[in-house]
């Protein structure tokens, strides 16, 4: 616990006689028990001096005894369900230097939390979701960074690739980070424009599927206002818009794996959750069409695309990811202060050492698959998101270095219900004959009508045709290619190349935390005093 003016603790506040309540509404109350709550500085949102305003207080014995002076903390208060909120307590005092000693000392301590934001830019999609993206921000979001003294330089986008664009041109050394308000998509803008910045800043060619790119040290903070807002849960646990501006607040800082995608050394995209090409492929692409029906049109093209039961035939090559201990099998997932991300940032420093930004992957061994799938999803993080809690795979880690592929077999349309169905239950949505998972650093992917036209190029117009195998009217195998789904955008092409980057990116969120410390800890209703 940290020490306050005079050498005095916190907790000894209570008894020079200040009271507690939401500022303007203390009441005086009882003698209580004895009661404690114990709020890390780290937590403490900001510190005001009080007006007190005599009339509307009846504050007892003490207003009679002299004129009083107050100070308001806001603070943290974690609820259920990872949900935080700004909560706050008035101290009260007759000595106006102790009073101000108090503020003066916690104000310090506050200016020693030296990763606070102070600058931050921030980018609005006023079309994503159910279009509430404004009015999140300006209703829930602006008056908490204006009471934590966060400056702000804000930025509705006007189109599709504004914020990205922008990214390039501004000076973005100057803001201690960028936050975008709207879902996943929006999120991909402006991770595309810092890291793209940051590469092209540092003369590292994207195209290059080999190359080391640099890491982005500025922090991206989320405002949920999208669709799915997968990224968003995974890294917090809720998809919601108080609890991220109060992580960006406390200046929490989460490292992100991203996945590069390219085509024939063409850089096409990064992914930090889902790239899935088959059932999610054939779900986006329907729901494009769709985009008016807000996020309803998920369930309406994912309950079409159930229905089509498409499947696709290919071949994957991937990359077991060796320098990792854990497992997609296992039954703990990635939680705040991970030890197997821990582990993986530690052989990430060392080999950034060993050599430098110079440092080109090796050449590994590749295992081979060749099938016929519905789905091929890879995910770098869980993928968890209100409409599957768990995720598509429960024990991704977010920061380890390696994503999760997982292929769903053609299977039945019964059996491939019960596998989705798996996703919102408690159930092992791997222990399936027809599902295999690998916890891989990188993969390719190659269809098998590309293979096949490979060699001979004009078939494809002729095939286009067909929606359908001729061979085989009622079968559901597509002579068609599916598409990639890289975290809610579509990608031009089939034949893929996929590398996992450790930790190249950094969120303002501290992972999704262990339900029994903070629920046990934080939640008990009566216990609300703080110092
Ligand atoms: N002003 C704008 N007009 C049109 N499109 C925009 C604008 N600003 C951003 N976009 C684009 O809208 C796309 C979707 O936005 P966003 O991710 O915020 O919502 P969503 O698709 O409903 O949610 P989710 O991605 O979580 O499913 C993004 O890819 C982004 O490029
Ligand atoms: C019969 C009931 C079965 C219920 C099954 C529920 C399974 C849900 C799993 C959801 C996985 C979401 C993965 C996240 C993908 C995001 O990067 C992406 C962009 O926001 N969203 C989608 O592609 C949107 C994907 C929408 C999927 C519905
Ligand atoms: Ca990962």
């Amino acid at each position: 616990m940290e020490r306050l003016p005079g050498g005095r603790r916190p907790r000894l506040v209570s008894s020079l006689g200040l009271g507690r309540g939401a500022a303007g509404l203390a009441r005086p109350r009882p003698p209580r028990r004895a009661e404690n709550c114990f709020v890390p500085i780290s937590e403490i949102i900001a510190v005001e001096e009080t007006e007190f305003n005599k009339k509307q207080r009846n504050i007892g014995r003490w207003q009679k005894m002299a004129k009083l002076h107050a100070f308001t903390v806001y603070y943290v208060k974690k609820a259920r369900n990872h949900r935080w909120r700004c909560s706050n307590v008035t101290f009260w005092c007759v000595d106006e230097h102790l009073c101000n000693q108090w503020i003066q000392a916690l104000k310090e301590l506050l200016e020693m939390q030296k990763s606070r934001p102070k600058q931050l830019l921030v980018y609005i999609n006023p079309y994503g979701g159910k279009r509430q993206g404004k009015r999140i921000y300006e209703q829930k979001v602006a008056p908490l960074f204006s009471l934590a003294s966060i400056s702000t330089d804000v930025v509705i986008t006007e189109h599709a690739n504004h914020a990205k664009d922008n990214l390039f041109e501004v000076n973005i050394y100057k803001y201690d980070g960028v936050v975008c308000v709207g879902g996943d998509g929006m999120f991909s803008e402006v991770m595309h424009g810092l890291i793209g910045r940051m590469q092209k800043d540092s003369g590292i060619d994207q195209n290059n599927p080999k190359a080391s790119l640099v890491q982005c040290n500025i922090r991206i903070g989320i405002i949920p206002a999208g669709s799915t807002d997968c990224i968003c849960y995974s890294t917090v646990g809720i998809s919601d818009p108080v609890t991220s501006a109060l992580h960006i607040i406390v200046g929490d800082c989460q490292p992100l794996d991203v996945s590069s995608v390219h085509h024939n050394n063409t850089f096409l995209k990064y992914s930090v959750s889902l790239l899935g090409y088959g059932f999610y492929g054939d779900i986006l692409k329907d729901s494009e069409k769709k985009r008016w029906m807000g996020p309803m049109r998920y369930d309406y093209s994912g309950f079409k695309t159930f229905l089509s039961h498409h499947y696709y035939e290919g071949t994957i090559a991937y990359q077991p990811a060796k320098h990792t201990h854990g497992s997609p099998r296992d039954k703990e997932s990635c939680r705040t202060g991970c030890c197997i991300c821990k582990e993986s940032e530690k052989q990430l420093a060392e080999q950034q050492k060993e050599c430098g930004l110079n440092h080109e992957e090796g050449e590994e061994e590749w295992k081979f698959i060749k099938g016929k799938f519905l789905a091929i999803n890879a995910v770098s993080m869980s993928c968890a998101c209100p409409r599957s809690p768990k995720g598509l795979s429960p024990a991704a880690h977010l920061a380890d270095g390696s994503a999760d592929l997982i292929l769903v077999r053609k299977c039945s349309r019964f059996d491939f219900l019960r596998y989705l169905l798996r996703h919102t239950n408690q159930d092992d949505q791997f222990d399936f004959p027809f599902v295999d998972v690998y916890r891989v650093k990188s993969f390719q992917f190659t269809s098998k009508l590309s293979e096949d036209n490979e060699s001979n190029v004009m078939d494809i117009g002729k095939k286009r045709f067909g929606q359908f195998c001729r061979d085989h009217p009622a079968c559901c195998c597509n002579i068609v290619n599916s598409t990639w789904n890289c975290d809610g955008e579509t990608l031009d092409s089939s034949a893929i190349e996929v590398r996992v980057h450790c930790q190249l990116m950094k969120l303002f969120a501290r992972g999704i935390e262990e339900k029994c410390k903070d629920e046990a800890a934080y939640s008990q209703s009566s216990i609300e005093q703080l110092l």
